[in-house]
């Protein structure tokens, strides 16, 4: 069964064969240029060469403690790498905490993930300047581990309604946080089950009798030592999850437990010895480390995407099925439009996300700066396009995978496909960090604020006077970019009306808002694809790009955005003057067409493409996704690790089996 080890099945060499574009450019452009790739792969080959660093068998067949085991001894030798990193430290644990380098080890999530992506940022963003010398070094030397304990058992979304307090006693100068009932219990936050000693704690700082709101605590909750959890501390981990199994999430709870004043991170907020209460500039700069984590949330599920794609796109090329003209070979499934149908629009998306996520992190960039400075003016701006952003490419990030997976056929359900394991960790994103659904009420709030105000940010200014442009078909991108557009507003404008109309009828605000939430997801996804397409077609007025690499993103960035008008084309509907000006029908005639061609024109280029994202095997991790296309054999390879192909008969047969067939029921 063994092949040769310069395999390369004979469909994906013909598919590699004429690439149009060089792939080496746009694998320079997804890294940042051609320095980041060249620092991407010296790190790669420095983990992955790493014999101890690879499973023993796959992780689906360990026990629950087991994999928690496994993983943390992985994480535990990756940090020890970073001392020595040929790419440096930061770099390196960039890279280990995103979706490509770091899932190539840890397979199930990393125990130490929250460490870096909240505990830290939080401590940076909430704690004093005193107070990160005291901690952060601690923190970077991983001389204590921390995690991110906000989410309780009766609440998540809503953090007015926590209950977790912190009670100040000018006395003894310390905070007592209490967990006054079940529902008050920390439940979810990552690592904090097995891993952390540490954790930044949300909580409702009462002083002088008045309740103040959430704030953040530094708390210890673990010995540094035996890593006993501390008196007045009651803390376990919450059991299995659809997937990311060993982030150990864990609940805690607080029996008067006592901690010293200067450790509530006062940044924004204070409390002084004698109790009062010193007002941040902004209630919501607490909420600052969910914002960081909404933003990186974009770049991990659309390195996730990638790999989904990478993984469909080759396999589509290997697997033959069925009979497209009669008495000829059987084709590549790639080759039946309906395959097409299911992978390019992903295999678009992966670019469409990547641009939209830049743009947001530079904004983010841009605005924490400013706020260290004291300047908030960003702040709405940044937390409407995070939520729309975060909460977009989650959903449909998730969607994509599953189509990935379905378009795999019966393989792409093996847990070895990798799927399960991407999937658990895409569909996560849509419900932590802020359940999708509350986000895009957030966005809709900015959004309808903005039109009724006529003032907003940049990502909104749209909203704000009269749109111009063509109001008939124009099948230019700018047009298409522009019918997006008066879909966003005319979206906005209808949730208006029904917020007025509810208004009218007497309704108070609160319910008039409840009663038009359909109408309001509506305009907050239509606003939140706006600005993702837009930063698809402006991003290719820009930059150095040869001539076939800008050919090919053309097509690409074309192709989704009229899948995606035509995927949401019921939203016309809910825009009058679409209707009044009969544009709809031949919006779709002219569209469906188009879309038809360019599905043809990207089809025998979508090997390259997924190749050009240079995601070594390690990081695939799957048979049906490898390079050299070698798929069967490597399913039969996996099938063999199975524990029950272990032996001819297993035990159970005798204990079990054998009785029932000797029954004679
Ligand atoms: C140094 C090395 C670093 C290495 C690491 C670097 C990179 C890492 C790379 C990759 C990692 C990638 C991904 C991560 C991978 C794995 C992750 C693993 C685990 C995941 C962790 C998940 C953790 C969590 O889930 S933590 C819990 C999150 N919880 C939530 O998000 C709760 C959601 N709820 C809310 O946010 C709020 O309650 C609310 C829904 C916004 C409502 O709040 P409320 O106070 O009621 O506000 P209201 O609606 O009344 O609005 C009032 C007003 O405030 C404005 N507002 C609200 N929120 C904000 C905000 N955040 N910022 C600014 N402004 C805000 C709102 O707009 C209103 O304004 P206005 O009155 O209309 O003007
Ligand atoms: C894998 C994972 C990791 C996590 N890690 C952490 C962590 O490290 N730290 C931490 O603190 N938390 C963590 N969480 C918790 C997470 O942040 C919350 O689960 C999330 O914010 C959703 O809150 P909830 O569970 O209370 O959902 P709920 O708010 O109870 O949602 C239930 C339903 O109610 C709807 N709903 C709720 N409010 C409204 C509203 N106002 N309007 C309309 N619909 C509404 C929602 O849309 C949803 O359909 C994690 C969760 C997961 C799944």
């Amino acid at each position: 069964m063994s092949q040769k080890e310069t395999y390369e099945n004979p469909d994906l060499k013909k598919e590699r064969q004429n690439c149009p574009f060089n792939k080496e450019e746009i694998t320079n452009l997804l890294d940042g240029g051609k320095e980041k790739t060249a620092e991407r792969k010296q790190l790669e080959n420095y983990i992955l060469s790493d014999e101890q660093l690879k499973d023993a068998v796959p992780m689906e067949y360990l026990s629950h403690a087991d994999k928690y085991a496994e993983e943390l001894r992985k994480a535990c030798l990756l940090m020890h790498k970073l001392e020595n990193s040929p790419a440096g430290q930061v770099p390196t644990l960039r890279a280990l905490m995103g979706a490509g380098l770091g899932s190539a080890v840890l397979k199930e999530g990393n125990p130490l993930a929250l460490h870096y992506v909240m505990f830290i940022p939080a401590l940076m963003g909430q704690g004093t300047i005193d107070q990160q010398a005291k901690w952060l070094a601690k923190a970077y030397n991983l001389n204590i581990i921390g995690t991110y304990a906000q989410t309780e058992l009766g609440h998540g979304t809503f953090l007015r309604g926590l209950e977790t307090t912190a009670t100040y006693d000018p006395n003894t100068q310390e905070f007592v946080l209490e967990s006054p009932s079940l529902t008050a219990y920390k439940w979810w936050p990552g690592s904090l089950g097995k891993t952390a000693n540490y954790a930044v704690v949300m909580a409702q700082l009462y002083t002088k009798g008045k309740c103040e709101g959430t704030h953040p605590f530094m708390v210890q909750l673990r010995d540094e030592e035996t890593h006993e959890p501390l008196p007045g501390i009651v803390i376990g981990e919450i059991g299995p999850k659809l997937g990311m199994n060993t982030n150990d999430n864990g609940y805690l709870g607080f029996e008067k437990f006592r901690i010293p004043r200067d450790q509530l991170l006062m940044k924004h907020s204070q409390v002084l010895e004698d109790g009062t209460y010193v007002k941040p500039t902004n209630s919501k700069l607490s909420y600052a480390t969910m914002v960081f984590v909404r933003v990186v949330v974009c770049q991990d599920v659309t390195t996730n995407l990638r790999k989904a794609v990478t993984i469909a796109t080759r396999y589509s090329c290997v697997r033959r099925q069925s009979e497209l003209k009669p008495g000829d070979r059987e084709p590549q499934v790639m080759d039946y439009q309906a395959q097409q149908n299911k992978l390019l629009p992903p295999l678009a998306a992966t670019f469409a996300f990547q641009l939209a996520s830049d743009h947001l992190w530079n904004l983010y960039n841009t605005a924490n700066n400013n706020i260290e400075q004291g300047d908030l003016e960003l702040l709405p701006d940044l937390h409407g396009l995070s939520c729309a952003l975060k909460a977009l490419c989650s959903s449909e990030g998730a969607n994509f995978v599953e189509v990935c997976r379905q378009s795999c056929g019966g393989h792409g359900y093996m847990a070895c496909s990798n799927f399960p394991r991407i999937y658990g960790q895409v569909t996560a994103a849509e419900t932590y960090e802020g359940e999708n659904t509350v986000l895009w009420l957030q966005v809709a709030r900015y959004l309808v604020k903005t039109r009724k105000e006529q003032t907003g940010g940049l990502s909104v200014k749209y909203l704000i006077g009269e749109e111009k442009g063509p109001k008939t078909v124009d099948t230019t991108l700018e047009g298409i970019v522009h019918l997006y557009r008066r879909t966003a507003v005319g979206l906005v404008d209808v949730a208006i009306a029904e917020l007025e109309k509810s208004g009218r009828k007497g309704e108070a605000p609160h319910d008039a808002w409840n009663h038009a939430a359909v109408y309001l997801i509506k305009a907050a996804q239509a606003h939140a694809r706006l600005f993702v397409v837009e930063s698809f077609v402006n991003s290719l007025k820009v930059g150095n790009l040869s001539a076939p690499v800008r050919t090919v993103l053309s097509q690409l960035c074309e192709l989704f955005i009229i899948y995606w008008l035509l995927e949401r084309s019921g939203e016309l509907f809910f825009v009058r003057q679409f209707i009044k000006k009969r544009l709809v029908t031949v919006e779709f005639q002219v569209r469906t067409l188009l879309y038809v061609k360019l599905l043809a024109a990207i089809r025998p280029q979508a090997v390259n493409l997924v190749d050009s994202f240079d995601l070594r095997d390690e990081i695939l991790a799957s048979p049906l996704g490898c390079w050299d296309g070698n798929v069967y054999q490597r399913l039969f390879d996996e099938a063999a690790k199975s524990p029950l192909n272990q032996s001819s008969v297993h035990e159970s047969f005798h204990k079990y089996l054998k009785p029932l067939l000797k029954s004679n029921l």
